[in-house]
């Protein structure tokens, strides 16, 4: 603990200009994760992995060298373990999310006419008990979800959608996809649902309209053929609707979050709003860098260095007695080393210009490529002999 408190008060003396960058970078980049974990459905996951994230930080800060040695040889175990559990989560990231969707226009669903369409649509079902399915696109694209059905490119109208949901056509099995305030596609087949607790004793419609809602960010809207029961499926969630005017409202709050105002920036949905995300992304960010990063002890470390003649004269060759390689000492910070790809290291000597015979070679930090965080203090042998010979010679040698 003593030693955790002498870090931050270390970090805190040292900290500079570009400290304050890497902390910011470093935040972008947990916020970007916690983003992705946090809009996931497999929250009980996610805390168990915060919370490990956590017993390792805390076992650090406090030298519970076991804790942390049993942690960080679990890591890779973890890692796949997480990989697993979350890999439906990460296709859908790849997949759904981060891939273009098209012009999403809200001008289609500002006029409000597709809206009070599909209302009127759904209450004419429910008082009729005909079963419905119909998925509102968010910003995620479906293609890569959806299975079978027919492409359309028609406005959302009550009669259209009677026809297509009629129980006499072979037409009303599946969903009807909604995109921008349009009819793109019917009788499309969505993946089904194995929340068995979420869905009660509902069948398989409800089970299609919890399943994409599980993958994807649309909102679905489901009308049970045997109840006339409404109900809307969205993160994972089945939501029962009692009222039209509450079908409107869940709408209309689904469209203004994918649709937001023409003045509020195309990619603002992980940027707005999730103060507590990013206070914990920039918290996470600063701990790590008063624990690792900021690490003000300075360490040296020598390295056998491979040795590279360059710009060898034509006709003549370095003899074999040639050092092959040359100890290094370098210098600087933990981190620096941490990040130290020791195979990158080089010591060149240039040649060029030297002629047949025997020449002095003094090596200096000058002669080493090394990253720039680190400084090269001593070449041992910091001079050799070098003996050059005509090829030729070399070779009859041979
Ligand atoms: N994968 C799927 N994607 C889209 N629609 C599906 C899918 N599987 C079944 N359906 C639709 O669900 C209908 C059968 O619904 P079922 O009666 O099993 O569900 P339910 O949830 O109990 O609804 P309801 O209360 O209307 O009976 C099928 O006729 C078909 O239209």
């Amino acid at each position: 603990m003593l030693g955790f408190a002498l870090s931050i008060e270390k970090s805190i003396e040292s900290f500079g200009a570009m400290d304050a960058v890497d902390i910011a970078i470093a935040s972008v980049l947990v916020y970007a994760v916690l983003y992705l974990l946090w809009t996931t459905h497999n929250r009980t996951l996610l805390l168990a992995a915060a919370g490990l994230v956590g017993v390792y930080l805390a076992a650090s800060a406090f030298e519970l060298y076991l804790t942390e040695l049993a942690l960080r040889s679990a890591a890779l175990g973890l890692l796949v373990l997480f990989g697993i559990a979350f890999q439906e989560d990460i296709r859908r990231a790849i997949l759904l999310r981060w891939r273009w969707r098209g012009s999403g226009r809200a001008e289609n669903w500002l006029t409000s006419g597709p809206i009070d369409e599909l209302i009127d649509f759904i209450a004419k079902s429910a008082e009729q008990r005909v079963g419905v399915l119909v998925v509102i696109q968010g910003r995620d694209a479906l293609d890569s979800v959806l299975k079978g059905g027919i492409n359309l490119s028609a406005p959302v109208n009550v009669m259209l959608l009677q026809s297509i949901f009629d129980p006499r056509t072979p037409g009303h099995d599946g969903a009807v996809i909604v995109q921008d305030g349009r009819i793109v596609r019917m009788s499309a087949h969505l993946p089904l649902s194995n929340n068995l607790r979420e869905l009660r004793s509902r069948g398989t419609r409800h089970s299609a309209g919890l399943g994409l809602s599980e993958i994807a960010d649309a909102l679905v809207v489901i009308v049970s053929e045997e109840r006339g029961a409404i109900c809307v499926a969205y993160g994972g969630a089945l939501h029962p609707v009692t009222t039209p005017i509450e079908l409107k409202q869940r709408i209309d709050a689904f469209l203004k979050e994918k649709y937001p105002a023409p003045n509020r920036p195309r990619f603002a949905g992980p940027l707005v709003g999730r103060l507590g995300l990013k206070v914990a992304a920039v918290a996470i960010a600063a701990i790590a860098w008063a624990l690792y990063a900021s690490h003000a002890d300075t360490i040296e470390r020598s390295f056998a260095v491979p040795l590279e003649f360059r710009n060898v004269p034509t006709n003549l060759v370095v003899n074999d007695d040639a050092p092959d390689s040359v100890r290094v000492m370098h210098t600087g910070s933990e981190p620096a080393f941490a990040l130290l790809t020791p195979k990158t290291l080089e010591v060149r000597v240039n040649l060029q210009g030297f002629e047949a015979g025997t020449s002095n070679i003094a090596l200096t930090s000058k002669n080493c490529i090394y990253p720039s965080d680190l400084k090269v203090i001593h070449v041992d042998p910091s001079e050799f002999q070098v003996q050059l010979s005509s090829s030729e010679r070399a070779m009859t040698r041979d």
